[in-house]
């Protein structure tokens, strides 16, 4: 899915959410156990109920991987549940040398060699260049690098300056001539509001993926405030706080509203910024 067709699905659903697939076995409501493969059981019925109020959905391989010939199937299958209009993201947070990288473009973009195609994929960027282009070389795919993330230890070393920049300002600066914002997001986390501005001054163009709100407790209006660009350029994650809502047999209903809630909270803030 190229740029365009991405910010035409958010005009079109009034949305910029991103659901996070991350499924736990001992979470899942307990009536799925039943069935052959619980995890799949349950993405298939929240991505039925869901999709028409996001715009992507994001499985991190690591709750896949953790079970895994198994899990490594479900995240196949799950990817072949996708509805054909949405961005899909495995973060699996990948790079290496350049051989080993092509493999990893391989795992997630060849369809005919891994049976899957995802939209993107998100990269670390601490290998550098060539770690990084072999994700590229595919046509309307993306790579999503990390630049300012959500967690605590972002401090340990993206905030730290050196050449009178931010290591994570450098990351944005360098990659930025890797591709352009047709090819390339970045992660940056709701739970660093105040750098958004600074961000943007960086990357004025590009989508951002934006992990941190509800169960990490990341604002939405505070990550809009100087997030969004003339494409919206937003794509906001939550995972635990929709896909457990519920704990029940309406486990898919309760996330349902609660991608709602963020949905409705969106479409006010597309409206306010004359976006849709
Ligand atoms: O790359 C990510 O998606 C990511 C980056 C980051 O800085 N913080 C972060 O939480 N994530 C991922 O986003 C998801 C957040 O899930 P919840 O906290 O449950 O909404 C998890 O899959 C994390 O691995």
């Amino acid at each position: 899915m190229n740029k365009q067709q991405l910010f035409e699905q958010i005009q079109r659903k009034k949305s910029f959410l991103c659901i996070g697939l991350d499924p736990v076995l001992d979470k899942l409501p307990k009536h799925l156990l039943k069935y052959e493969d619980p995890i799949l059981e349950f993405n298939k019925q929240l991505i039925d109920a869901t999709h028409d109020l996001c715009v992507a959905y994001k499985p991190n391989t690591a709750f896949y991987e953790t079970r895994g010939v198994k899990g490594w199937s479900t995240l196949v299958k799950t990817w072949q549940h996708f509805p054909k209009d949405v961005f899909t993201i495995a973060d699996a947070k990948r790079g290496d040398i350049g051989n080993t990288s092509a493999m990893y473009a391989e795992a997630f973009f060849n369809e005919a060699s891994s049976e899957m195609s995802f939209d993107s994929v998100t990269v670390a960027p601490y290998m550098g260049r060539d770690s990084v282009s072999p994700f590229l070389s595919y046509e309307d795919k993306w790579v999503i690098l990390l630049a300012l993330t959500s967690n605590e230890g972002s401090k340990d070393f993206q905030t730290k300056q050196s050449d009178d920049q931010k290591l994570y300002e450098q990351v944005i600066t360098t990659s930025s001539q890797w591709a352009s914002s047709e090819q390339m997001m970045y992660v940056v986390g709701a739970t660093k509001p105040e750098e958004f501005q600074n961000i943007r001054r960086l990357a004025p163009d590009n989508f951002l993926l934006v992990p941190g709100v509800g169960a990490q407790g990341g604002s939405l209006s505070a990550v809009c405030e100087h997030g969004l660009n003339l494409q919206c350029g937003l794509l906001v994650n939550a995972a635990r706080s929709i896909i457990y809502a519920g704990s029940g047999e309406d486990f898919a209903e309760k996330a349902r509203e609660e991608a709602l809630a963020l949905q409705q909270e969106m479409e006010q803030i597309l409206t306010a910024a004359q976006l849709i």
